[in-house]
């Protein structure tokens, strides 16, 4: 292919602004006046007489709802007077893009003199320079908007995921695709496709990874079911901005295939997914079977080229790889203080307190770069890879000077710490000597200001609670470690080799994307702020407000007040106020992840996914039928090879549909199915958690939610139960982890009743949902502990009594023995909010509370028993007794019965002897008569 010289590029360039300048103004170029800036402005953003860049602002064009806060440019500090300085300084832009293909590029030069809109610029620069505009026949003001978007849809707020970073990657992709190598195979399609992918490969990054999108339950963890959850979205998100900006109108026939490939190359970009294309790609280069005529083995290459532009800043010249190195741990150290913010663990590589941008930047170009590149110039074996891995070893050597410098400052500290308290126990000891040192000591007052100015900050005094954050080395402070100091700077570095290494470890990944072992080990955070400091709940609060956007106006602000207001210690006191008095209840189930339900979040990609099995066929026949007479530049190939292509590409793009159609509703990209059926059946609980806050204002608005200022939580898998159940490879949990999390574990999803029950209390007073909180059938977890949450109140019933007074009484203990609570939270795991856990430690009092009463009664009960044990044996005697009268009455009466029964005979016998007389009688009287 032919690359264009400065010349033509020169000409070529300057007809790009000049076409996006209204007809009649087409004359004039960009620099030439005060007003082309405002030009630009109206005609990408007022297009059809709207101004969708303000509606999107509002609205939120993405899953995140990012508000795009305006870049802050410089000149703009001149608004009254535009004239005298532009944004746009288009000397120095074609001469950046001029040398677009050297990888000394600077995306942050570029950034400012195109006056904060490096992403277009550039993208729009590729695209013609690679002949896609003329070989697609796409219009230039779509391209543009497209590429508007695209750079709105970054989150400029980032440190690291900005739009400069999908521009840097996109320079890094264009770099890697012109290698010829990969160039002379390369279709016009597979070209856009890696562009495209380049800069929306970390589009809507919220600026945290995904564990902590599943610990603080967002939507978007829901929604992916947990897998490449931030990949999934970068892509549906550039599918969004092509089917937005009109560009996917002009590019129908080849629409689905382009944006499969997109697809692909985004979410192969998962940081877990490295070991796996790692493997495949050194078993091509050691088998030697890669073939770039084959299109699948191209797109493999392609998947290849795009995870390495994507960590390629270490790579850059050491000036530019800094910059880099810095922003990126910045965002990990913002993510940090977050995670303490919300009393979760602190994944270690964003502990600012207990690493370092040194030391990560050597684990990460030891553990994940190196190997990466090292397979990426066997294949290239070019001079770009060779200048590569040249960098590489050299930001690495600077980077280990940088560690080694640490810890010698480090051992340095610690001696001369050690060194200062020695001398205070040794003026103890002198005292009575008189020596130097008791000169020196002879007012204590004296000496204490000399002590305080030796000591530096790596010793911490526990009585300064605000030293605490400032605080950075290991050394306990009590008592000072003088017999292991001769060994410490050895012990040091080779505790940091480990962690490293266990922070880098290829099976894991943890700190960058997908994983992080502090959450799945289980580690607390040394540094767990005070509760007073705690924000609301790591159910609602997630780190940008434009993440959490999906709530109403005033859990926003609540939200603004909580992110914003925490870092200020000035506002600590506002803080308390609001979690004095924050309650926990839960709201009603989360609906289950049904096929549908992600379609009907995804408008753009369930058009996507229609289009894309529906026109799939249709693919051939259009690109067989674009002509090839287009201006042999960039990638473009002659007809005989095109067409010979197209029939590869044919074959790629049935492999693609079937791989495509394959997947089973529900079904998650990236995914091995069996685990996905696994994951799904094991998937547990559901009910969201909402936080009320009490009402800020005295609104008349009868509308619970505004009364309350619901925080209302979006996602639904509670980081236990996932992480306990996970087992593709993002987070594997070991066995005390799962011990302690067995203890608060999130239960089943059983609606809580107290959520209506609340609401129907908060617009009455009436406490109508008491009973039915007993009644109801607990499935345990957070929903049982809400009526113990609630505050008291003069109506309040007896369960709630007897729970608040147990939550009073607890909130009493703690307070007295913080240590306990420490514990508590340390022990703290997951996304459950502290509140939860403190509340299970209520529960547990007022457990035993009533155990001890019921032991007493038992013992009554017991003497009780004991003193009826003499009455039982009377009664038993008597019983004895009775049955002997029994037995005697009954023998009487058997007497009698006998007796009666020899009545008849003695009867008969008598009537008888009165016969045998009345006979004898009348013999008498007959002899007598005779
Ligand atoms: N210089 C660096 N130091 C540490 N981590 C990095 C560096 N560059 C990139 N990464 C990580 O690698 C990840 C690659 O994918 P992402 O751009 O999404 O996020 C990136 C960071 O998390
Ligand atoms: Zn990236």
């Amino acid at each position: 292919m032919r690359i264009p010289d400065v010349t033509t590029m020169e000409t070529t360039d300057s007809s790009i602004y000049i076409r996006l300048i209204p007809a009649q103004n087409q004359q004039r170029r960009m620099s030439d006046s005060d007003k082309d800036r405002p030009l630009l402005d109206e005609l990408v953003f007022d297009d059809k007489s709207n101004n969708p860049r303000r509606r999107h602002a509002c609205t939120g064009r993405f899953l995140t709802m990012h508000k795009r806060r305006r870049k802050k440019l410089q000149t703009r500090a001149l608004l009254q007077d535009t004239a005298i300085l532009d944004d746009v300084l288009h000397g120095q832009v074609q001469c950046i893009l001029n040398q677009v293909g050297n990888w000394r590029f600077n995306a942050f030069t570029l950034e400012t003199v195109t006056g904060g809109r490096s992403l277009p610029v550039l993208c729009v620069h590729l695209f013609h320079w690679y002949g896609l505009l003329d070989h697609f026949n796409l219009d230039v003001v779509r391209l543009w908007k497209l590429f508007s978007l695209i750079e709105e849809g970054y989150h400029s707020t980032n440190p690291y995921h900005n739009s400069i970073h999908a521009t840097d990657v996109t320079q890094a992709m264009h770099c890697f695709i012109q290698e010829s190598t990969i160039l002379e195979h390369l279709e016009p399609i597979e070209v856009m496709a890696s562009l495209l992918g380049a800069v929306t490969h970390d589009l809507d990054h919220p600026g945290v990874n995904q564990p902590f999108l599943i610990a603080t339950s967002n939507h978007l963890a829901a929604l992916y079911e947990n897998t490449s959850v931030l990949e999934n979205h970068h892509w549906r998100s550039a599918v969004g901005c092509l089917l937005e900006s009109g560009v996917a109108e002009q590019i129908q026939d080849i629409r689905p295939a382009l944006e499969n490939q997109i697809s692909s190359l985004i979410l192969a970009t998962d940081i877990t997914r490295q070991q796996e294309f790692l493997t495949k790609l050194r078993n091509y280069l050691d088998t030697d079977t890669l073939d770039l005529r084959l299109p699948e083995h191209r797109h493999f290459v392609l998947q290849i080229a795009l995870k390495s532009a994507d960590i390629s800043n270490p790579c850059r010249p050491w000036d530019v790889s800094k910059k880099w190195s810095q922003k990126v741990c910045e965002e990990f150290f913002r993510q940090g203080d977050y995670e303490r913010q919300l009393n979760l663990p602190v994944t270690s590589l964003c502990d600012r307190y207990s690493t370092s941008v040194p030391k990560i930047q050597v684990g990460f170009i030891k553990f994940v770069v190196t190997p990466l590149f090292d397979e990426w110039h066997r294949f290239l074996d070019s001079k770009l890879s060779r200048k590569m891995m040249r960098n590489i070893k050299h930001n690495l050597i600077q980077w280990e000077a940088k560690v080694a410098a640490e810890l010698a400052e480090e051992t340095r500290t610690e001696i001369s710490d050690a060194e200062a308290l020695e001398h205070e126990v040794d003026d103890d000891d002198d005292e009575d000597e008189g020596g130097e040192v008791g000169k020196l000591s002879d007012s204590s007052e004296g000496l204490l200001p000399e002590v305080k100015d030796t000591r530096r900050s790596s010793l911490q005094v526990p009585s300064f609670g605000a030293l605490r954050m400032d605080r950075r080395n290991s050394a306990p402070v009590n008592p000072p470690p003088k017999i292991i100091l001769p060994l410490k700077g050895q012990r040091s570095r080779d505790a940091i080799r480990e962690d490293m290494e266990a922070r880098f470890d290829n099976d894991t990944f943890s700190m960058l994307s997908t994983d992080s072992d502090s959450f799945a080990k289980g580690r607390s955070s040394d540094n767990s702020v005070p509760d007073k400091e705690r924000p609301l709940s790591a159910e609602t609060l997630v780190p940008d407000l434009s993440i959490a956007a999906m709530s109403n106006s005033a859990c926003a602000d609540q939200l603004n007040m909580v992110m914003h207001g925490a870092c200020s210690m000035n506002n600590t006191n506002m803080l308390t106020a609001s979690t004095a008095t924050k309650q926990l209840i839960r709201q009603q189930t989360f609906p289950p992840l049904q096929p549908y339900v992600r379609a009907r979040y995804m408008s753009a990609a369930a058009d996507m996914g229609t289009s894309c099995a529906e026109t799939l066929i249709e693919t051939k026949s259009n690109s067989s039928d674009s002509p090839c007479e287009y201006e042999p530049r960039g990638v473009l190939v002659s007809k005989k090879e095109s067409f010979k292509r197209e029939q590869d590409a044919y074959q790629m793009e049935k492999s693609c549909k079937i791989a495509k159609i394959s997947i089973e509703p529900g079904q998650k990209e990236n995914l091995d199915p069996s685990i996905t059926k696994k994951n799904s059946t094991r998937r547990r609980g559901s009910a969201p958690v909402v936080v009320v806050l009490p009402s800020k204002t005295t609104n008349e608005d009868s509308s619970v939610l505004t009364k309350t200022e619901a925080f209302i939580r979006r996602g639904s898998m509670p980081a236990p139960v996932n992480r306990n159940t996970s087992d593709n490879g993002a987070i594997q949990p070991d066995s005390q982890y799962a011990t302690n999390v067995s203890l608060i574990q999130r239960r089943g999803s059983v609606p809580c009743d107290s959520y209506g029950g609340y609401s129907r209390n908060a617009c009455n007073g009436k406490n109508r949902n008491r009973k039915k909180l007993l009644r109801r059938r607990s499935s345990g977890g957070a929903e049982i502990l809400s009526p113990i949450l609630a505050e008291p109140d003069d109506g309040a019933g007896e369960s709630s009594s007897v729970s608040s007074s147990s939550w009073y009484c607890f909130k009493r203990e703690m307070t007295r023995n913080r240590s306990d609570l420490d514990t508590l939270l340390s022990k703290r795991r997951g996304s459950l909010p502290v509140e939860v856990l403190a509340v299970c430690h209520t529960v547990q009092s007022s457990l035993s509370a009533t155990q001890s009463p019921l032991l007493a009664t038992q013992s009554s009960l017991s003497e009780t028993q004991s003193s009826l044990s003499p009455t039982q044996s009377t009664l038993s005697a008597t019983q004895s007794s009775l049955s002997a009268i029994q037995s005697s009455l009954s023998a009487t009466q058997s007497s009698l019965s006998t007796t009666q029964s020899s009545l008849p005979a003695t009867q008969s016998s008598l009537s008888a002897t009165q016969s045998s007389l009345s006979a004898t009688q009348t013999c008498t009287i007959t002899a007598s008569s005779i």
